[in-house]
């Protein structure tokens, strides 16, 4: 586990960055993506005292800590949706690499969980060192958490506000599409196939989905007709409202409501993330598709103020999202019942597993009420298929349950044009600089090893006049909330971030991803790039390769390159080949499938759509 995602509050270690100040006024701007929001000036960033005590690297000390940190949330609190914006653009943490399953103990009155997190996440410094972070809790007592995240807004227009589908989208309906297991449904073609409720299918309208995405054409049926569900599919596809839609519709046409009369509160629905801007981004997605009916949902993550959440869902909840340790800490302390879950949904489940969710996750399931897997309907999402995600899934989903893939598993997004460009190390800030100059006031998230990096970039662009934020572990929720405010809004159009924000964040118009540093896995990659070309729009990513440091991946690489029809530069194909650590960082996974193990024995295989590539069921170097 990660201080990141989970429970662990950022302290005194952390080293804020703040921004340009662009509009010393600080008034209303509106955004690129049609909100309206308003925001106090924050104060300008004292170039010269940002102490870069170490070399390129490093040791990069801000003076500005704090600028964020302010005791409220005023700071970008307003009347007028700035969390909206913010969570709304909230992301989920990368991969790290696999690391040691971390152990969690106790917690105290604000949910911070203690006992030490020992772990490895790679090359990526989003790590906790097993004996620091001991050290740190047994010495120092971390301190209460007072966060309370800004008032989210009520108008339809903030709720709904969405981005465009792009010119590909309708290219998704070239994508191979399987489902494996006994008698699945039909495939809808549109929503009206759906035959969902009134309320729903306005919120949909509202929402500008006029047709389904793939995943969704399969998961929705699949839900509707109670089956569990395996689901992977490519970055950008959809598959939050895949399993929203059909739990909300069903819980609707049951006539669910909340009920703020209870001191126990018992959610007919519970979504796990394992990071809490992933599970903020379900909540509000929730939230805009439960809009105007009795249907409440509720979200529940660290870094905020516990009081405050408890707060919330003593109002009522029938749909509690929230990440795995916080979840656990409001059901231990008994306002939360489960014996009324019909859903469990556990999203990036694979990632849950990397960080050490596991005996969390089991924790849940075996929670004295939750209903065993016979009675409630379980649905997972992962982006891969591994031997330890298909023992969770046995072990969690019903023996019958669909095994739904979209595209290829693992596989990088086709919209998105992929290019690299060898370099040293010495030369990376200066590409990097001229890359960002390039290409203006377009959206681009630069991705870096390290936290530390991360703010030593993220000041450099800075010092160079180019308005940027950071966002990585060690910064405290409302700075992490803020960056992504400011980066959604424009305000900041570079975002530096570590790999833990490779998953998910949906935000509006990413031109560009930008890899400084190569990620040591190739699924931290993908994922990545996955920031940009969602919902069938055009994006670019451009990758610093350091044959130094990199050629472990290139083999990798090359293969994820080729299936997304990318041109293969022909240095890269060599060193892939030529390479002789093939395999140091991207073993070849003896436990990777794309495809479900429990074919050639009970269950049929249901090919539909045309294959657009085909599936890469040798794949062997994804991770
Ligand atoms: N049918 C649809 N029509 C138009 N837009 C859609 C549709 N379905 C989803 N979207 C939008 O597409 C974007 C991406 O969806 P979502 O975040 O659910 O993708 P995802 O598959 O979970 O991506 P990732 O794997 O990166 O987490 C969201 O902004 C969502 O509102």
């Amino acid at each position: 586990m990660d201080d990141w995602e989970e429970e662990g509050t950022t302290t005194a270690t952390t080293t804020s960055l703040t921004n340009h100040n662009l509009y010393e006024d600080g008034g209303s701007r509106r955004g690129g993506d049609g909100f309206t929001y308003s925001f106090p000036s924050d104060e300008p960033l004292h170039i010269n005292n940002w102490n870069n005590t170490g070399g390129e690297m490093g040791g990069f000390r801000g003076a500005g800590r704090g600028h964020f940190g302010r005791k409220d949330s005023s700071e970008f609190n307003g009347n007028n949706g700035h969390f909206e914006n913010g969570l709304r653009g909230g992301y989920r943490g990368g991969r790290g690499g696999r690391g040691g399953r971390g152990i969690r103990q106790g917690g105290d009155q604000d949910g911070n969980r203690g006992g030490f997190r020992g772990g490895y996440r790679g090359k990526d410094e989003e790590v906790f060192s097993q004996g620091e972070d001991t050290k740190k809790e047994s010495n120092e007592e971390k301190p209460k958490v007072t966060y309370i995240p800004p008032t989210l807004p009520e108008d339809e227009e903030s709720i709904f506000a969405h981005y465009e589908t792009g010119i590909n989208f309708d290219k998704y309906d070239d994508i191979m599409v399987e489902v494996s297991g006994v008698t699945p449904p039909q495939a809808i073609s549109t929503f009206d196939d759906a035959e969902l409720c009134e309320s729903l299918r306005k919120s949909i309208s509202k929402s500008g989905y006029i047709k389904p995405t793939p995943v969704q054409k399969h998961g929705i049926p699949i839900i509707c007709a109670g089956r569990d569900l395996m689901a992977c599919a490519q970055t950008g596809s959809g598959k939050t409202a895949a399993f929203l839609l059909p739990i909300l519709q069903k819980l609707m046409a049951d006539g669910v409501a909340a009920s703020s009369f209870s001191e126990i509160q018992e959610p007919e629905a519970v979504i796990v993330a394992p990071t809490r801007e992933l599970i903020g981004q379900i909540f509000l997605e929730a939230r805009k598709f439960s809009f105007g009916t009795c249907v409440r949902p509720v979200v529940v993550y660290g870094g905020v103020n516990t009081g405050f959440q408890l707060r919330e869902l003593s109002r009522g909840c029938n749909v509690l999202c929230g990440t795995p340790g916080r979840m656990l800490d409001v059901i231990g302390r008994g306002k939360v019942g489960l014996s009324k879950v019909r859903y469990l949904v556990l999203d990036e489940a694979d990632r849950m597993l990397d960080m050490g969710f596991e005996p969390d996750m089991r924790r849940l399931v075996g929670t004295p009420g939750m209903p065993s897997k016979e009675n409630r309907q379980t649905l997972m999402f992962s982006a891969t298929f591994p031997e330890d995600i298909q023992r969770l899934a046995r072990d969690f989903l019903r023996v019958d349950y669909l095994f739904l893939t979209v595209g290829i598993v693992g596989g990088a997004c086709t919209d998105v044009e992929q290019t690299f460009v060898k370099v040293t190390k010495f030369c990376k800030r200066e590409q990097l600089l001229d890359i960002v100059k390039s290409t203006g006031t377009e959206r681009t998230m630069v991705f870096v090893e390290t936290k530390r990096q991360a703010d030593f970039i993220a000041a450099h662009l800075c010092q160079e006049n180019v308005p940027t934020t950071s966002i990585h572990g060690d910064r405290e929720q409302r700075e992490r909330e803020k960056a992504l405010f400011d980066f959604r809004s424009g305000r900041c159009p570079v975002l530096v971030a570590t790999s833990v924000a490779a998953r998910g964040l949906d935000i509006p118009d990413v031109q560009h991803v930008i890899n400084f540093d190569l990620p040591n896995n190739i699924s931290d990659y993908v994922h990545r790039i996955g920031r940009t070309g969602r919902c069938g729009n055009i994006g670019r990513a451009v990758s610093f390769y350091d044959p130094d440091t990199d050629s472990p991946l290139a083999h990798s690489l090359v293969t994820i390159l080729a299936k997304a029809q990318q041109e293969v530069p022909s240095w890269l194909e060599e060193s892939a080949f030529s390479s002789p650590s093939i395999g140091k960082f991207n073993p070849p996974r003896k436990d990777f499938a794309a495809l479900d193990s429990r074919k050639g024995e009970l269950f049929p295989v249901n090919v539909s759509s045309r294959p657009a590539f085909q599936a890469a069921t040798d794949e062997e170097e994804w991770e």
